[in-house]
């Protein structure tokens, strides 16, 4: 008998009787084991569409307060433009702080002198064969700009599970091109990892440059130190912008992400949370967005004139 003969009522009845016991079995597993099952259970599914990459969609619906996700950096690292700062800690140092004994990076103490997210630039310092030397506090210090991006380089070289990762996050690189910060990446971070690292033969100028499009896009700035640090997150970076999110972000004192849901959600409605300042007016947020994610923002909030009858971008008429 060909499966095309099978009378319906028998296959649906057969497929059933064998299906319902393991969903059964699986939920009991999963009650019993609920303690350990709900730190993975995520109330969201990760979808990709062309306009907006991979984004997060509801699959039930979610509570005001709900926290939906709580994760732990996949690479953190300094900002960009930072004053000098612990590698390990990310607390301000000045010139009496210690250094780091194999490699000369400045530390505050002995414990981040051994902490796992100081080891990729303190074992190319060490492998370049001379100490980092920082000697000025006050001001934003340039060899900082290359830690973070030489932390993910790390994971390329040596990690491939981390890099793969990082790797699949949006980097926008032709969209990057061409333009005066991409330049003065390529100057300030590209060639000054290959020549002060020594790695001309290990990383190119391309792959420095994309790895500086996934820090841009995809960090989040973590507001705990005086000055912010920044860390990119499997999940939490493949969050969507809204103007008017459903979700926001805070984070532990040890750089965990957790995203709580605002309002209430959904099924099926996508999960969002802010890039820019909410309290900007529209041409304001919508150019921050354009200048440093690379996309033109068409939220309800920024296509409606009145943005929910608030009329928070207008001017005030002086006459009346
Ligand atoms: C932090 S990443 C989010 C993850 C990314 N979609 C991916 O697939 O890796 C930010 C990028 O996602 C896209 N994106 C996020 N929110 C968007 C929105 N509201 N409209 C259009 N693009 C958006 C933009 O390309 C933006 O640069």
């Amino acid at each position: 008998m060909t499966s095309s003969n099978v009378p319906l009522t028998a296959s649906v009845s057969c497929t059933l009787s064998e299906f319902l016991p393991r969903v059964l079995r699986k939920m009991e597993h999963q009650k019993a084991d609920w303690k350990n099952h709900k730190k993975v259970c995520r109330p969201f599914k990760i979808v990709y569409t062309e306009d907006l990459g991979r984004h997060m969609v509801a699959t039930r619906d979610i509570k005001p307060g709900e926290i939906l996700l709580k994760e732990q950096p996949l690479i953190s690292g300094p900002s960009q433009n930072t004053v000098p700062v612990c590698v390990g800690c990310y607390k301000n140092v000045d010139e009496k702080s210690r250094c780091c004994s194999k490699c000369g990076w400045p530390i505050c103490s002995e414990i981040c002198e051994k902490a796992p997210q100081h080891i990729p630039e303190c074992r190319y310092s060490v492998m370049r064969g001379d100490k980092v030397s920082i000697k000025n506090f006050n001001m934003i210090h340039p060899t900082y700009q290359c830690v973070t991006v030489l932390r993910c380089l790390y994971q390329k070289q040596f990690l491939p599970e981390t890099w793969k990762k990082i790797d699949e996050l949006q980097s926008h690189c032709e969209e990057r091109k061409d333009t005066q910060k991409y330049e003065q990446e390529r100057v300030n971070i590209a060639q000054f990892i290959r020549k002060f690292f020594k790695l001309e033969s290990v990383f190119t100028e391309e792959e420095i440059l994309k790895v500086c499009g996934i820090v841009m896009i995809n960090s989040h700035e973590i507001p705990l130190t005086d000055t912010p640090y920044i860390a990119l997150y499997d999940q939490a970076s493949l969050l969507e912008h809204n103007c008017s999110p459903n979700c926001s972000k805070s984070f532990t004192d040890k750089g965990y992400i957790l995203i709580s849901a605002g309002k209430p959600i959904k099924k099926d409605e996508h999960i969002s949370i802010c890039y820019t300042d909410p309290l900007w007016g529209t041409p304001n947020r919508r150019q921050h967005l354009w200048d440093s994610k690379y996309f033109w923002c068409e939220c309800h909030r920024c296509k409606d004139k009145t943005e929910f009858g608030t009329y928070f971008s207008a001017l005030r008429c002086q006459d009346r």
